[in-house]
């Protein structure tokens, strides 16, 4: 795990950015995306590179990370309708290139499998962004995950149905079950990128990165990944007990590769 602090939120979406700029140049790409308030500023980074930098997305696919249960793909809160107006209609994708998965589908176990399958034709992800949750949950696999799970419903918790309650009209309007790709799916990424800003993760952050691997906090499951990189604001560095080892390492690798 490289653990990356950064002066800023907008340092962290630039970083981020630069990673994902370096693997779509290198040729046709898998990115994994993340909703959520966190890569917003990456998705701008990228929208705007691809304006007046020539990036291009054209011969990459992407892949949701998670999807609200009984959300049509057409609701404004829906995943698929997020990642479009926030990122996806934006830049160049092809017809077909953004996954996701389907919230109304009458069978979501077996809309499970057709993803995990789907995720397999295309090569697996090259890139995954990930924010993190209060509670320590990424894609939407809430504390006591399966460390090896895999896509499938989870029930959302109190917790992180209000922290998401700000996007929608009526905080009782957010559903309680979703679809996520499992931490044993999330985990097959060739690279993760971990996204978090502010004082609120900072717990969050220090669990992942520093606390046991347990699934109590699942995003710690990611201390198991070969490559992974921890992006961080200082405020949400601020609970890191190791800072200024991760300071005094950061770019200063015998051989530096950039992320
Ligand atoms: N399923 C998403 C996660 O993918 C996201 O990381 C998390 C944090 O959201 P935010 O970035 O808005 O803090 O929220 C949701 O629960």
């Amino acid at each position: 795990m490289e653990i990356v602090i950064l002066p800023t939120a907008a340092d962290v979406a630039r970083t981020a950015a630069d990673a994902i700029e370096q693997q779509v140049r290198s040729g046709p790409s898998v990115l994994g995306l993340a909703t959520g308030s966190t890569p917003l500023g990456t998705y701008q980074e990228l929208i705007e590179r691809h304006r007046s930098g020539g990036l291009s997305f054209a011969t990459s696919q992407a892949f949701l990370l998670d999807e609200y249960l009984g959300l049509a793909s057409t609701h404004p809160q829906s995943y698929h309708s997020v990642i479009r107006g926030e990122f996806t209609d934006s830049v160049d994708f092809g017809a077909d290139a953004v996954h996701g998965l389907d919230g109304t589908a009458k069978d979501p176990a077996s809309e499970a499998l057709r993803y995990e399958a789907s995720i397999e034709a295309a090569g697996g992800v090259d890139v995954q962004i990930l924010g993190i949750g209060t509670d320590g949950h990424i894609g939407f696999n809430e504390p006591m995950s399966s460390l090896a799970s895999r896509t499938r419903i989870k029930t959302l918790t109190r917790q992180t149905r209000q922290d998401n309650a700000r996007f929608f009209e009526n905080p009782a309007d957010v559903p309680d079950h979703v679809l996520t790709q499992g931490l044993g799916t999330i985990g097959e990424a060739r690279h993760i990128l971990l996204l978090a800003m502010g004082e609120s993760k900072a717990e969050a952050i220090a669990a992942a990165v520093e606390g046991p691997v347990a699934a109590m906090c699942p995003a710690s499951a990611l201390q198991l990944h070969p490559h992974v990189t921890v992006l961080v604001d200082e405020a949400a560095a601020s609970k890191l007990a190791h800072r200024d080892y991760y300071q005094d390492t950061f770019g200063r690798k015998p051989q530096w590769q950039g992320l």
